[in-house]
């Protein structure tokens, strides 16, 4: 009982070096606790999070692979617990099948929060791989390339909508077209076509209505930086602050548009429109208790934030390098000319291009890799938890629980895989008369996350982007202002801007 009261008068008078003493220990703690110390990376980064935190704040993760090349390691201490790994094998580890790594606990900060305040996780943010499996499952075939087909009415009606606007406010009048804002209402609308039949009307309108896309970037934002420490986003999304905002603000505009798109279509006489909502609402039949009406809103709204602005980015950056290297443009011209040559007399000319005619377009196939290669969507570690046992990684053993993960921006930049000219843009790669060695590539490539957790939406993505760009290089005569002018905007999303461009309306014939 003395030693006890003499240590509260120590602390009350000698507070100051006590809470000096205190953090000290903890942050010696941070830098030696789990045997990470060796691996090497920026000092203040082994002794707290706030380094990372800082690091995606200034918005460097997309360069991040600069730090493994003046550190001279695929393996990078960028948080006390946190390892960011550039070693494009690695991928196969960390995101492969057995054992799985589950997500860290950054995916809290993409729990939904659905129209009444309830916050639920979703198939892209559950922690729990069994819990994951139950929730892909009803979904899964709703993606798959066998439903392509029935999506691509909704693909050509939307695209119709921003060729007739374009053509409408910018081709017709000589005026400048901010492409990068064109291209998201584009992905906005698309998406919003293909889950619920219905265009968020960004396109028709020219503005991003509701705020739903600034509304969007702001939740992915937050993920990359608040997201980095979950505790802070716990209580203020979740618990504390968070609870009391949730009473008077249950949710943004995005799922109030969600809720309603679900009622509108329990209302609709018409169920069976080929839509993700009507596939959803199918699989009710076989799972009943999970596909509730606060589930469906959370797989829709899921397909909107994940489906939307990643789409845009792989759209600017495909036409940004056709135009910016006219070789690539020269070889796709001619592609897309060969391609419409190629139809069947009887074919009407004006008919978009087809989901199978770009399949059969490999240099403009190649050029898509290469874009996502070069400029993948997500710019940060892609955090997963090392499982029990541990793991060995580039020579390093990690013990269980600490967070590891890679970097598409890194890992699509290992010269031991892409060689030399693994920085530069050259779509030829993925053309190599060496099939294995394009093969293997491609079982490299991560711009789609990789194992259990790899995109659902990708066959969907590839879709719009297959589809769109020709068709748009077809109609229109396309002129950047300024190449200069196009940048990055980078965070958990490696946004653009300034694809500012003129457009011309072609001659139909022109390809004949
Ligand atoms: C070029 C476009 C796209 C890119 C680059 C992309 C990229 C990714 C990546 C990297 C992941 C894994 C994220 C992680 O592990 O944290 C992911 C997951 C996901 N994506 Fe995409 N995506 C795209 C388009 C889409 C579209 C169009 C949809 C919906 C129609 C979609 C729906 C999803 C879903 C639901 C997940 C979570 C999958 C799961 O955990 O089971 N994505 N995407």
């Amino acid at each position: 009982m003395t030693i006890l009261l003499d240590a509260i008068l120590f602390t009350k008078t000698y507070w100051v070096p006590v809470c000096a003493g205190i953090l000290l220990a903890r942050l010696v703690y941070n830098r030696y606790k789990n045997g990470l110390s060796d691996i090497p990376g920026p000092f203040l980064a082994s002794l707290t999070d706030l380094w990372m935190f800082s690091h995606y704040l200034r918005r460097k993760g997309h360069q991040e692979w600069k730090l493994h090349e003046k550190y001279n390691s695929p393996l990078l201490r960028i948080a006390p617990n946190t390892i960011a790994v550039a070693d494009a094998e690695a991928v196969k580890t960390i995101y492969g099948w057995k054992p799985i790594f589950s997500k860290s606990r950054l995916y809290i900060s993409q729990y939904v929060t659905t129209e009444d305040g309830t916050v639920l996780e979703n198939v892209s943010s559950t922690r729990d791989e069994a819990r994951h499996s139950i929730l892909r499952r009803p979904v899964a075939h709703a993606y798959s390339l066998g439903t392509l087909v029935e999506f691509e009415p909704l693909v050509d009606s939307t695209s119709l909508v921003f060729f007739k606007e374009v053509e409408e406010r910018f081709a017709r009048t000589g005026k400048e077209c901010e492409l990068s804002k064109w291209v998201q209402m584009y992905a906005f609308d698309i998406i919003g076509e293909l889950t619920f039949s219905k265009r968020f009307g960004f396109l028709e309108s020219g503005k991003d209505l509701g705020n739903m896309m600034y509304h969007t970037g702001k939740a992915m934002d937050y993920i990359g930086f608040v997201g980095q420490v979950p505790t802070l986003d716990e209580w203020l999304r979740i618990k504390g602050f968070g609870y009391i905002l949730r009473k008077f603000r249950p949710t943004g505009p995005l799922m109030k548009f969600t809720a309603r798109q679900i009622r509108e279509h329990a209302a609709s006489p018409d169920q069976t429109r080929p839509d993700f909502l009507s596939r959803f609402i199918k699989a009710r039949e076989k799972y009943p208790d999970l596909m509730t009406d606060r589930r469906l809103a959370t797989y829709t709204n899921t397909n909107i934030s994940a489906g939307s602005d990643t789409t845009a980015i792989a759209l600017r950056e495909a036409i940004f390098r056709i135009l910016t290297h006219p070789g690539c443009y020269g070889k796709f011209m001619a592609e897309l000319k060969r391609t419409l040559q190629a139809r069947a007399e009887d074919v009407e000319y004006s008919k978009p291009i087809t989901w199978a005619e770009s399949q059969r377009m490999p240099y403009f196939q190649a050029v898509v890799k290469e874009c996502l290669r070069v400029h993948p969507a997500l710019g940060q570690v892609i955090p997963r938890d090392v499982p029990a046992g541990g793991v060995t990684l580039c020579g390093k053993y990690l013990p269980e629980g600490t967070v590891v993960g890679c970097n598409a921006w890194s890992v699509h930049r290992d010269k031991a895989v892409y060689g030399e000219d693994a920085h530069e843009f050259v779509p030829e790669r993925w053309l190599d008369a060496d099939v294995e060695r394009v093969r293997y590539l491609e079982s490299l490539s991560f711009a789609f996350g990789g194992g259990s957790r790899v995109c659902l939406g990708k066959n969907i993505a590839m879709l719009e982007i297959s589809k769109f760009v020709p068709e748009f290089f077809r109609r229109f005569e396309i002129a950047l202002v300024d190449p200069g002018r196009y940048r990055l905007f980078p965070g958990w999303l490696v946004l653009q801007n300034g694809l500012d461009v003129t457009l011309k309306v072609r001659d139909g014939k022109e390809f004949l």
